[in-house]
């Protein structure tokens, strides 16, 4: 494995440090210490290296809009409604960040406005590991406890990325992290042509504000039903009539036995992501409302040229004890992984 650490840009007076591995088979995985943004998951091609995530040229471009690229996502990952929540017999109130009173990705100060602690791991010759680290205050959103976080993202000889999500807090606290990664597969700007299959038969209901009623609603027979696999060009068109005009929606996954929940596909390329996650939720945003000013590597920002696919735990979760428990007791460390396995 070949790894090296290079400083990739300021922000905000602070050197914001690019971490890279390449594996055996040409791979290279580049990871940004600001936000523990995912920059670089690139594979060989007739062309040279072909990018499979959404990417800018400079830090500033990564936060001058509102769609976390590929960035770190944390505390919780998705929409906490009413910016309160019930946990051990106490009621919590928390920073908002969108709307009225929503906690979105964590609130204001969440994983993708923190410039990380980085190093790399190389002591195994066939997996190394980018491990980055950063404590969350209380103060700074005001979820309890100060949460030590780390996120520690492999690449192996087998062309899988591995991401492994660490949290130990100082007191009872919500943990249920993700990666807001933008796919685009193809050698086109839009991700019209590539299929996209997801292991889930419901996807939940949610409120004006995106916020979910705690009410499941059948996938068979209407366009979010992925679980054969879909053209994602056709399932938009089938998206028309609705306000958004696409998809930003979180599936009800049922997990396969090896984990896998996703696989997004590009049958002119070839190339594949299969994403494995033990969790029982995965958002689907087709970035229906990117917008022009948006200096992507790929181009001017449009709508349709990623797909973001965030694996988590159902979001809300506090507000809904059936879509699971992303708790934490005090000095328990928790983990969680996903992992992409890519072909080309
Ligand atoms: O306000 C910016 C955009 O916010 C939303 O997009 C988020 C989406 O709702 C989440 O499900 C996803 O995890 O993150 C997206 C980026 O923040 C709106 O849906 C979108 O229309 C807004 O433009």
């Amino acid at each position: 494995m070949k790894t090296a650490t290079t400083k990739w840009d300021t922000y905000q007076n602070q050197a914001v440090t690019e971490y890279t591995i390449e594996n055996k088979n040409g791979v290279k995985l580049g990871i940004l210490s600001w936000g523990a943004t995912l920059h670089t998951l690139s594979v060989p091609s007739k062309d040279g290296d072909k990018n499979l995530v959404l990417s800018y040229h400079k830090m500033e471009d990564y936060l001058s809009n509102p769609f976390y690229v590929c960035m770190g996502i944390g505390r919780i990952g998705g929409r906490l409604g009413g910016g309160t929540f019930e946990m051990g017999g106490k009621t919590y109130t928390v920073d908002t960040n969108e709307g009225k009173d929503t906690t979105l990705h964590g609130g204001p100060h969440g994983f993708n406005t923190v410039n990380w602690d980085g190093e790399i791991d190389d002591s195994d010759a066939n997996e190394a590991k980018i491990i980055l680290s950063h404590t969350f205050k209380s103060s700074d959103d005001s979820f309890p406890g100060d949460m030590t976080a780390k996120m520690i993202y492999s690449l192996d000889n087998n062309d899988r990325v591995n991401l492994k999500f660490e949290a130990n807090s100082t007191a009872l606290t919500l943990f249920n992290p993700t990666l807001h990664v933008y796919f685009n597969l193809s050698d086109d700007q839009l991700i019209s042509g590539q299929t996209l299959q997801i292991n889930a038969k419901e996807h939940l209901e949610v409120t004006s504000e995106k916020i979910p009623t705690g009410n499941f609603i059948q996938n068979a027979g209407t366009p979010f039903d992925f679980s054969k696999g879909q053209n994602l060009g056709e399932a938009i068109r089938g998206m028309q009539g609705t306000t958004e005009k696409g998809f930003d929606d979180l599936f009800h996954v049922e997990p396969a036995a090896d984990n896998k929940i996703a696989e997004l596909s590009d049958p002119q390329s070839n190339r594949s992501v299969t994403i494995k996650s033990s969790r029982n939720g995965l958002v689907v945003f087709t970035a229906n409302s990117f917008t022009s000013d948006m200096k992507l590597a790929t181009g001017a920002g449009q709508p349709y040229m990623g797909v973001a696919l965030e694996a988590q735990t159902l979001s809300d979760t506090p507000h809904h004890p059936n879509f699971g428990d992303v708790s934490v007791p005090a000095g328990k460390t928790q983990t969680y992984e996903i992992a992409y396995e890519v072909k080309y």
